[in-house]
């Protein structure tokens, strides 16, 4: 089976990702990444549309709050049927313990599959120098993600979000099947925009990625059907 590459549909309207999708012959081949923009926008009536295209579905509204907050927003989440869902793993470890309690909940009200939990690590914009000066950080990056990552693991989380930058350190101390599902993803030619931690497609498989997160080097291409073709042959090859 090939490794996902989640399509970030971080568009600002749904006739842009109608289009976007309309574009690829065969859109239940694709996994999407439908973010806060989009969902903010077009509510759970945008999971149902891709649903119906077949597409796997990860909703990533990074979920940050109090323990009972975030679970009852699971249990809500739970019942949309998606594929992988997103909290912010600096909630701690009882909040991302509610988190997976809720999903469960939610999912079993509603006969649903139970969605995989990604806790994000230090997001991919975070450079170390921000990290120590502004998070003020006790740890440097590798160590801080492989901290928040091994207390996700603890806390019943199915793998987390980071940076191709950490997985080596984290394929050394997490089983095999502990998702690391990576964003800050470029190729060469492409400008790195506000991503700091960065990496090829290539370099992350080599890596031990266990999926890859892809928004404007595709979404913003002249070609986006070319250019999803373009990462998924560095992606699934290597
Ligand atoms: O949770 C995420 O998906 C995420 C975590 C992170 O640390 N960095 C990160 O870029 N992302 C998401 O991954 C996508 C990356 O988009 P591009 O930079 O356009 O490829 C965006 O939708 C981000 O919200």
């Amino acid at each position: 089976m090939e490794k996902p590459l989640m399509i970030a549909l971080d568009f600002d309207n749904l006739s842009s990702v109608t289009d976007f999708l309309d574009a690829f012959p065969d859109p239940s081949q694709l996994t999407v990444k439908v973010g806060m923009e989009l969902f903010y926008q077009a509510g759970p009536a945008i999971i149902a549309d891709m649903k119906k295209r077949g597409c796997q579905i990860f909703l990533d509204l990074k979920l940050f709050d109090i323990p009972n907050t975030v679970k009852q927003a699971m249990v809500q989440i739970g019942q949309l049927g998606v594929n992988y869902v997103t909290v912010h793993s600096l909630g701690g470890s009882a909040m991302l313990s509610a988190a997976k309690a809720g999903l469960a909940e939610g999912s079993a009200a509603s006969n649903q599959p139970v969605p995989a939990l990604l806790a994000v690590t230090e997001l991919t914009s975070i450079s170390d120098d921000v990290l120590k000066n502004e998070q003020h950080a006790a740890l440097p990056m590798q160590e801080q993600v492989l901290a928040l990552a091994t207390m996700a693991n603890q806390a019943g989380c199915d793998g987390v979000i980071c940076s191709a930058l950490e997985l080596k350190t984290l394929r050394q101390h997490l089983q095999p099947d502990f998702l690391c599902v990576v964003p800050g993803i470029r190729m060469k030619a492409d400008q790195s925009g506000d991503q700091v931690r960065v990496a090829s497609p290539d370099q992350a498989a080599k890596d031990g990625a266990s999926a890859i997160v892809v928004g404007r080097p595709i979404t913003k291409a002249a070609d986006p059907v070319a250019a999803w073709h373009r990462y998924q042959a560095t992606w699934q090859n290597n």
